[in-house]
């Protein structure tokens, strides 16, 4: 055997472990591509390689490169899919000649490339590289006759360079960050765009080979630790939530930074959620610790005043001792003299204790001034806190409770309900024909409805009652105390409220009158939330097929929470 023919088929079965390691989603390691190597090369009877790894290992998965074919195209990271570029330029495959390859690459348009959106790009690439992945190698499997190899002209080169310099440039540079990366792939795009072609083409060769190793590396760690953490940062937050509920305010932190961590993690609800949080931590962390500082201010003034009354008692305690000898002394004493020195004494005590007791009076007049303003600063601060926490709670278009505000009032009141075996009802209500209020009158005049819905609930239901907006024109309200029957009369209150209620649209002088319709559950003890929303919203359903502007019972909960025929009431 020459030299040539057993470098090309040591080239070969390079190839071929290659492409084994990527059918058997084995990471391209030295370990696996020794071991699969050996087993390749002994099935076909060639020794295994000496001095570890052959240079065409250095491929990594470029030869069978990422699963281009069923991935969405957006999906296909630049990296892998240069590789495979790399891969498939190189691989002979059945009915593909390097010169249909080269004008293959010429159709993608490098001549207007610095006009190309990174995106188009990427498509094109893909479907090209599609199209050749899907090709047979030359050879049969196992074969490992020598390939000839294409001859490459002048021209080719150059645009093949230009391409890949063009891919680097637009593609793959604007998504690193480390700086050693940044470097190489610059190094790389300024070899691959300038300079002699022939000498550059092997240098362009290894080190895109070397950038290709480095990122993956550097990617496949960093993709394993972001996951890591997320899942991390999750579990924590869902233990720090638990062991915190009844600090109120981190609990609703808690939950609003699950929120963001629910997948599918979108990079701008993400960093907006974030710039949200990050703004409402820093007010609550300020109100925070200036409610601290104007405890611990009280608590100071507390302490004074209990050292002072101590010493006070203390001090008179004394007096009254002092008093009571000087009391004896005179009752015994028949010395004139000694009868003035004892009241002198007493007076001149009496006297220091005027003294002392105006002092402390004063001193306490100044503790209880101060006492109470501070007492007033850590009430309005603590009302600020609870204001900004209730923010994260609130749709911010109508002022109702948000779906997690919705979560915290219903936990609280199901467990009150079960607590103390009262009932507890929801009513979903649903504004009719509001695409029309918006098609006719605008969205400003639907607006004002939806807030004209829950304005009118606050004053015409009870302080413990809640609304909380469920989306679009979807409200839901929960009563505590009350069934079914009779949170009927209070959404019935609240219906023909609303249908009175007319709001102007100025531009066209009209007075719009709007309408709602309901469906009213009560809640079935240990029913979860999800199957006392499914039964109202059944019955809400058959309020609006019914012909809206009313209301409906839902199927009671012992029905397994399966809609029946609403009973719809008079109206
Ligand atoms: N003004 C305004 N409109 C909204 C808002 N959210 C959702 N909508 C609109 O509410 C309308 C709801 O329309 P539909 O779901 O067809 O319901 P509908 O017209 O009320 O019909 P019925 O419910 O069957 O009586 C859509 O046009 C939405 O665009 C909002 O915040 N403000």
């Amino acid at each position: 055997m020459s030299k040539t023919t057993s470098t090309a088929r040591v080239t070969e079965l390079a190839r071929a472990t290659l492409k084994r390691l990527a059918e058997l989603h084995l990471g391209p390691t030295p370990d696996n591509y020794a071991r699969i190597f050996n087993e390749l090369a002994q099935g076909a009877g060639s020794p295994p390689p000496a001095g570890g790894i052959p240079p065409a290992a250095e491929a990594s998965r470029a030869a069978t490169g990422p699963d281009v074919g069923p991935a969405p195209v957006q999906a296909v990271a630049w990296g892998p899919l240069l590789l495979h570029l790399l891969g498939e330029w190189e691989r002979s495959q059945a009915g593909l000649t390097q010169l249909q390859k080269r004008q293959s690459i010429e159709v993608l348009g490098p001549a207007s490339m610095p006009a190309i959106e990174a995106g188009e790009l990427r498509q094109r690439l893909v479907r090209l590289l599609t199209q050749w992945a899907a090709l047979p190698s030359r050879q049969a499997a196992g074969a490992l006759a020598d390939a000839p190899r294409p001859v490459e002209t002048p021209a080719g080169e150059a645009i093949w360079r230009q391409l890949w310099a063009q891919s680097l440039k637009y593609g793959l540079l604007p998504t690193f960050t480390d700086a050693e990366v940044v470097q190489r792939v610059q190094g790389l795009i300024a070899l691959a765009e300038g300079g002699d072609a022939v000498a550059d083409a092997a240098a362009l060769n290894v080190q895109s080979r070397e950038l290709w190793r480095l990122w993956d590396a550097r990617h496949a760690e960093e993709l394993a630790v972001r996951e890591g953490l997320v899942r991390l940062f999750d579990l924590m937050l869902d233990n720090l939530g638990e062991f915190l509920a009844q600090d109120h305010w981190i609990s609703v932190q808690m939950s609003a930074i699950q929120d963001i961590l629910r997948p599918p993690l979108d990079v701008r609800r993400l960093e907006e959620a974030q710039g949200n949080l990050k703004q409402l931590l820093f007010r609550q962390g300020v109100l925070h610790k200036s409610a601290d500082e104007a405890r611990a201010t009280a608590k100071e003034l507390i302490g004074l005043v209990v050292r002072n009354l101590a010493a006070y008692a203390e001090h008179s305690a004394g007096y009254n001792q002092a008093l009571e000898a000087d009391l004896r002394k005179l009752e015994t004493s028949d010395d004139w003299e000694e009868m003035r020195g004892v009241v002198r004494g007493i007076l001149e005590q009496g006297r220091e204790m005027q003294q002392r007791s105006r002092e402390l009076g004063g001193q306490l007049e100044l503790a209880q001034r101060q006492a109470a303003e501070a007492h007033e600063r850590i009430q309005s601060l603590e009302n600020e806190l609870e204001q900004a926490s209730q923010k994260l709670q609130e749709d911010p278009l109508t002022g109702a409770l948000n779906r997690r505000g919705l979560d915290l009032v219903f936990t609280r009141d199901a467990s009150r309900a079960l607590r103390l075996k009262l009932p507890l009802s929801v009513a979903l209500l649903d504004l009719d024909h509001f695409k029309r209020i918006n098609d006719n009158f605008g969205h400003d005049l639907g607006d004002a409805f939806l807030r004209a819905l829950v304005d009118l609930t606050r004053r015409l239901m009870r302080p413990s009652d809640s609304i909380a907006r469920m989306g679009g024109e979807e409200f839901m309200l929960v009563l505590p105390d009350v069934d079914a029957e009779q949170a009927y009369p209070v959404v019935d209150r609240l219906l023909q409220a609303f249908c009175a209620q007319r709001i102007l649209h100025r531009p066209s002088g009209q007075s719009v009158q709007a309408s709602f319709s309901a469906g009213i559950a009560a809640w079935g003890q240990y029913e979860d939330f999800v199957s006392l929303y499914q039964r109202a919203d059944a019955a809400l359903l058959h309020a609006k097929q019914a012909g809206r502007q009313r209301l409906v019972y839902a199927a009671p909960a012992e029905a397994g929470g399966k809609s029946q025929p609403a009973r719809p009431l008079a109206r």
